[in-house]
């Protein structure tokens, strides 16, 4: 059971409970028991469980709910507190300062996933205007340096590093120095891992915390253990302290769930968690997202950070939409756009309702037809790009000359030229309204109570369904969005229905 299915069987069973006319007790408890029934499978500690499932009861409590209160909306939040709860360390971490150098060493065992993540985390405080860069003292696996170097050069991430020095503790004392003296605000260290929790490995870890002294040191742990992790951070503790957790391979792996709770019970803070192998497959660990997303209701908030942190250009195409106007051009640069973005699975999980929309189109499915797209509309010359697609109905020959250029078939070039047809109508008819919002400061700050009405109704004619637990109805989660505007903010519904109509996910549901 991956972790999608916990969150599926969760809410299945609290859907039962609600959609049913007679929420008595009996429905409730069997409720409560299938999902303790299914966190236990997903390797969450039984004794959480327990708790868990006597902290819902005791919030619920039937015996004193009068006749007139909402019994579904109590249990709904109930659920989703108590689940937000179990996951949550109640600590804080160390928060990085800027303008001073803050050292980050990372520790954990060999393939857990720590120079992946030491390269994101660089790459993650880049891209929020930090100086990032990362230093090897991994000299006990040979090919550890070229590992980092390579994660390194993609990342765009300076790096530090030794073919020769044999001794780690000196190879990390080397880089952070040099790092500091060059005005580095994170200097990350990546150590040794090894098999097994052996001597040797703590006692080196100790010798570079010393060397370092790291503002912060970060252990690494791999999902699929499970509620193991409790054990191995307890073993890493009492050797060398470490102030906060990252949590790796939680896409596809059930076992997260148990792995995040015992850490939590360990009341060490979960920084982030490791989302797939790419450089952008990390998120910020906070609970209520978390548990948001795992039960299907989105995390837009999430979706907004991401996107921004991307940096994508779409300055001219939200003028040109102000004016009416959607080239060829415009539709190219959007598709460029998403195929930044990742895999198409992950960001249809941060939009409420959007799997549902997608359909089973799998992601290698879909990307390759945004390649083709692009292929076909790299074929067209300037004029071509900066016009309304007109010209080709009048000069059909160019669809076979862009075919041929491209390697893809006139049927493809018509289709891309009837999503840009569908895109430009929807950009006539968006005209008065983005003016508006660029006039009201929509890409600058919060959007006011009417946008916030209109974008919430149409997200919900797009499959969000109905509110969910815990009171993250669609207001709350586009309040979450204030101050966000511009390319996360308003832009994401124009993606939604952009991206549900090109992959045949049958285009919303309006
Ligand atoms: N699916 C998935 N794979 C991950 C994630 N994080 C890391 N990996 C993969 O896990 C494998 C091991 O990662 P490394 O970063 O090399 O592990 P390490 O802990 O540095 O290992 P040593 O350098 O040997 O100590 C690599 O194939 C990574 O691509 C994640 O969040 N999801």
């Amino acid at each position: 059971m991956v972790l999608a299915d916990l969150g599926r069987r969760i809410n299945a069973a609290v859907h039962d409970l609600t959609r049913s006319n007679v929420v008595d007790e009996k429905a409730f408890d069997s409720m409560i028991k299938e999902i303790g029934n299914a966190l236990v499978e997903a390797d969450v500690n039984v004794k959480l469980v327990a708790g868990l499932r006597k902290s819902i009861r005791s919030t619920v409590n039937f015996k004193d709910l009068g006749p007139g209160v909402n019994k579904k909306r109590i249990i709904q939040k109930a659920v989703f507190d108590e689940l937000c709860r179990l996951v949550d360390s109640h600590s804080e971490p160390y928060k990085p300062k800027k303008g001073k150098p803050n050292v980050i060493m990372f520790v954990g065992l060999q393939g857990s996933g720590k120079t992946t993540t030491c390269t994101k985390l660089a790459r993650w405080y880049n891209a929020r205007g930090f100086k990032a860069c990362l230093v090897c003292a991994d000299t006990f696996r040979a090919g550890a340096f070229d590992q980092l170097k390579q994660n390194a050069t993609k990342a765009k991430v300076p790096y530090y590093g030794s073919y020769t020095e044999t001794d780690p503790v000196k190879v990390a004392k080397a880089g952070v120095d040099k790092f500091k003296k060059e005005r580095f605000e994170i200097i990350i260290v990546d150590t040794s891992g090894r098999h097994r929790q052996e001597t040797e490995l703590f006692a080196e870890m100790v010798q570079i915390q010393e060397a370092v002294r790291p503002d912060q040191t970060i252990m690494v742990l791999d999902a699929s253990i499970g509620q193991q992790a409790e054990a191995q951070s307890k073993a890493f503790k009492e050797s060398a302290d470490f102030g906060a957790i990252v949590i790796t391979k939680t896409d596809g792996n059930a076992a997260g769930g148990g792995a995040i709770s015992a850490v939590a019970a360990t009341k060490t803070p979960i920084v982030f968690i490791g989302t797939g192998e790419h450089i952008l497959d990390m998120e910020k660990f906070e609970p209520q997202r978390y548990i948001s997303k795992l039960l299907g209701m989105g995390d837009m908030q999430g979706l907004v950070e991401h996107v921004q942190s991307l940096k994508l250009d779409q300055k001219d195409t939200m003028k040109h939409i102000a004016e009416g106007i959607f080239t060829v051009r415009d539709l190219r640069d959007q598709l460029n756009n998403i195929m930044k973005m990742g895999p198409l699975s992950k960001m249809a999980g941060m939009i409420p309702g959007l799997s549902n929309l997608m359909g089973d189109v799998g992601d290698e499915e879909g990307s390759m037809k945004l390649k083709r797209m692009m292929y076909i509309m790299d074929s067209m010359t300037t004029k071509e790009l900066d016009s309304d697609g007109k010209m080709f109905v009048q000069q059909p020959e160019r669809m076979t000359r862009v075919a041929r250029g491209s390697g893809t078939s006139v049927r493809e070039v018509e289709d891309v030229l009837t999503q840009h047809k569908m895109m430009a109508q929807m950009a006539k008819k968006m005209k008065g309204g983005m003016k508006a919002m660029q006039q009201g400061g929509m890409g600058r700050g919060a959007p006011n109570p009417q946008q916030l009405a209109a974008m919430q109704k149409r997200m919900q004619a797009m499959g969000a369904g109905a509110p969910g637990p815990g009171g993250m109805d669609m207001a709350s989660m586009m309040r979450a969005l204030g101050g966000a505007g511009g390319a996360g903010g308003m832009d994401m519904n124009k993606m939604m229905s952009q991206m549900a109509s090109m992959f045949g996910g049958g285009g919303p549901r309006r």
